[in-house]
């Protein structure tokens, strides 16, 4: 029997990064090759009818894995029964801004819609939220959705980890997929922290494979500024490798993983105050992400990874005040 489909909602689905995100979830990249898919795209009023335009050329692909189609400005109906929720919807920072700055812009949409999932959807939802500033985004949505399971409530890291992946696999000269183990720590913000003394290169310790300026005056502050970086050069932010990053995310979540890196909720774990949704080194296992236990934190590392959830403790406090949580 042919499997039922598996609906997925996708928030600012006229936006820049849905447009190179759902070709992909259509086509089968976000849950598999062989599950077929219901795609629900929400929108605020204004851009209804260019999502309505982007759902014409889905239905153009004719991708036999796309069930239906619903385009709507309604957060109930659009997460009605849905198991995946892409929360991209959001205003990008512009040239000269940083994350935090769209704390109060942005905050103001992820209540209503994690109190909608809440609401709406189905039992097995997963949530991962892109718009910035995406990890404190998605404590906001969490704590408007107290009958959802805590864990069930993400945020995207892992276009730093492909960052940081493509940045040594440069320096070194060697294939991206040679490197194991790299880590994001912290916030998805110029103080997220790209750990090298995990990550590993045939076996051997990465962090003893590059010398000890370039790792922490060159390859730290280029992962972390990335994204400015891309703005600058672009002049609009990443999209279609946000996109990618967020299929990748989902992908690993549902269908299991290796080592990666995903902004999950803490439960403790190195210092990390329970409850931040923090960045850590995770494997996938039978559905749920699952922080790697046991890394010796130096120094080094330590006083990183300590700044980095300073500011999501401090995003935390912001958003308290404004009420949002
Ligand atoms: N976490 C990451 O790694 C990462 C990477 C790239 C971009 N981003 C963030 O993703 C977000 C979206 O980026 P983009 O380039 O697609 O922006 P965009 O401006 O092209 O699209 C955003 C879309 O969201 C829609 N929108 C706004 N409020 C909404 C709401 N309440 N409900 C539904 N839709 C709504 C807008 O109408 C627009 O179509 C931004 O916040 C950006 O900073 C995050
Ligand atoms: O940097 C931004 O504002 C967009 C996004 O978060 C990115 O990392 O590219």
């Amino acid at each position: 029997m042919a499997q039922t489909p598996v609906k997925v909602t996708v928030t600012g689905a006229a936006g820049q990064i849905g447009y190179a995100l759902l070709f992909r979830i259509a086509s089968g990249q976000l849950l598999g090759a062989d599950v077929p898919v219901k795609l629900s795209l929400l929108e605020i009023p204004q851009a209804v009818k260019a999502a309505e335009g982007t759902a014409m050329e889905l239905d153009d692909c004719a991708f036999p894995l796309l069930s239906g189609i619903e385009v709507t400005d309604d957060a109930n109906a659009a997460f009605d029964g849905t198991s995946v929720a892409l929360l991209v919807g959001a205003r990008p920072r512009t040239k000269g801004m940083e994350r935090g700055d769209l704390l109060q812009a942005n905050g103001g949409i992820f209540g209503p819609q994690g109190k909608a999932i809440n609401d709406n959807a189905a039992d097995d939802i997963r949530v991962l939220v892109v718009g910035n500033p995406a990890n404190t985004n998605a404590l906001i949505a969490q704590q408007h959705a107290p009958d959802v399971p805590a864990e069930r409530f993400t945020a995207m890291t892992r276009l730093d980890h492909n960052r940081a992946l493509s940045q040594l696999a440069a320096k070194l000269q060697v294939p991206v997929g040679e490197i194991k183990k790299m880590t994001i720590w912290g916030n998805h913000s110029a103080t997220q922290y790209p750990d090298l003394f995990h990550a590993e290169v045939g076996g051997k310790i990465a962090a003893e494979l590059v010398d000890e300026a370039w790792l922490r005056d060159t390859f730290i502050p280029t992962v972390a500024k990335r994204g400015a970086a891309i703005i600058e050069a672009r002049g609009a932010s990443s999209a279609a490798s946000a996109a990618n990053a967020a299929i990748d995310h989902v992908f690993d979540w549902v269908n299991g993983a290796e080592w990666t890196s995903a902004a999950i909720p803490s439960d403790g774990s190195y210092g990390v105050p329970e409850g931040l949704i923090s960045s850590f080194p995770v494997v996938s296992r039978d559905g749920k992400w699952e922080i790697v236990q046991g890394l010796e934190i130096d120094a080094f590392s330590r006083e990183r990874i300590d700044a980095t959830v300073r500011e999501l403790e401090e995003e935390r406090s912001a958003v308290r005040e404004l009420g949002l949580i």
